[in-house]
């Protein structure tokens, strides 16, 4: 749906440019969340505004469904943005409208006349769930509303892609929610694709099938958000997500962590479990199987992009029958570890 193609934005002037992206490779498939994660000043508004023609890339293409938005004039824009909608932070809502009159805004602007305009907000109202708002102003309705009626403003001209510019970061944790809900059910019932941008871990991890983490200006990861959450390779991923997905060992065990064992100590181990293996009781078996000395530290299981992922960090002896034993049982089970290091 949206390709980036060796894609570089560079601010300032000639002589003293700030790039702002660096070479962005990156696919947006049709149908799919997908989310864009990094830290304050990556690039994600700069990534996100130039697929609406907000921004223009300094070098390579942006296209949207066929159309390179670069080369597109004034007129050409306009019809883009009649296909792309976007969402904001802080709604963008005008203060003088009704509910209704805002989402009616586009149209108005595309020309459709009184009856069309009707037809297609009093739909979208109760798409929305504010049927009975329709005549409040934004001044009358809750962060939540705002953004419902934000996001059937942009949904009014039928657009096949909607952008999303942290469009929750501005509601608490439960409205945060019923929005995400909302735009999960819209991206299944109309198919719409959907591209966000977010600070917040916990929203990709609800509802983006596919994440890309933008680092300086450089896309340093992309893929299924399972796969990346569960497995991240690039540092940065690994700072964004630490609070966010699986155990952080408690202060007194990484300080007590040594790299080598000495006789007595005990191996730490994180044990991950996805797919089927998150189902099955592989911990009782794992005590059975090592004899019973396994103490369990730290466990959490979770659910991202829809899939059960759990992890639990536990220690045994690192003696070598226990090892070869627990190693014998990893193997067979097919369970995922990672030594931590050794504590007395
Ligand atoms: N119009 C501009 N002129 C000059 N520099 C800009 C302009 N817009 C953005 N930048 C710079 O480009 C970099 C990327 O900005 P961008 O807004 O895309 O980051 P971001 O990841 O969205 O950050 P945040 O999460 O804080 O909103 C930043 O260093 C920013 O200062």
């Amino acid at each position: 749906m949206v390709t980036f193609e060796g894609v570089t934005k560079r601010y300032g002037d000639a002589a003293n440019p700030f790039v702002a992206l660096d070479g962005v490779d990156m696919t947006v498939g049709r149908g799919a969340i997908t989310g864009i994660i990094g830290r304050s000043g990556a690039g994600k508004s700069t990534l996100i505004r130039l697929v609406n023609g907000l921004e223009k890339a300094s070098d390579g293409r942006v296209v949207v469904d066929g159309t390179e938005v670069g080369q597109l004039n004034e007129t050409g824009l306009r019809g883009l943005r009649r296909e792309v909608g976007m969402i904001f932070q802080h709604f963008n809502l005008l203060s003088s409208r009704t509910a209704f009159d805002n989402i009616a805004l586009p149209l108005e602007i595309a020309g459709f006349d009184p009856a069309a305009i009707k037809a297609k907000v009093v739909p979208l109202l109760d798409l929305v769930g504010l049927g009975d708002k329709s005549a409040s102003y934004p001044s009358e309705l809750s962060g939540g509303q705002k953004q419902r009626v934000g996001i059937a403003r942009a949904l009014a001209t039928s657009p096949k892609l909607l952008l999303s510019d942290e469009a929750t970061s501005a509601l608490d944790p439960e409205t945060t929610q019923s929005i995400l809900a909302l735009l999960k059910q819209i991206n299944a019932e109309l198919g719409l694709t959907v591209l966000l941008i977010t600070h917040e871990m916990e929203v990709v991890k609800t509802i983006a099938s596919h994440v890309a983490v933008i680092d300086k200006g450089r896309i340093v990861e992309q893929g299924p958000t399972f796969d990346i959450f569960t497995a991240p390779r690039h540092e940065t991923t690994r700072i964004l997500l630490s609070s966010t997905v699986g155990t952080n060992l408690p202060e007194w065990l990484r300080t007590g962590l040594k790299a080598a064992p000495s006789a007595g100590d005990r191996i730490l181990v994180r044990l991950t479990f996805f797919g089927a293996t998150a189902f099955q009781p592989l911990t009782a078996q794992l005590v059975t199987e090592i004899g019973g000395n396994v103490n369990i530290l730290a466990g959490a299981i979770e659910e991202i992009a829809g899939e059960p992922f759990g992890t639990l960090v536990v220690a045994y002896p690192a003696t070598p029958d226990v090892l070869a034993r627990a190693d014998r049982f990893y193997a067979a089970t097919g369970l995922s570890t990672e030594v931590l290091g050794y504590v007395a």
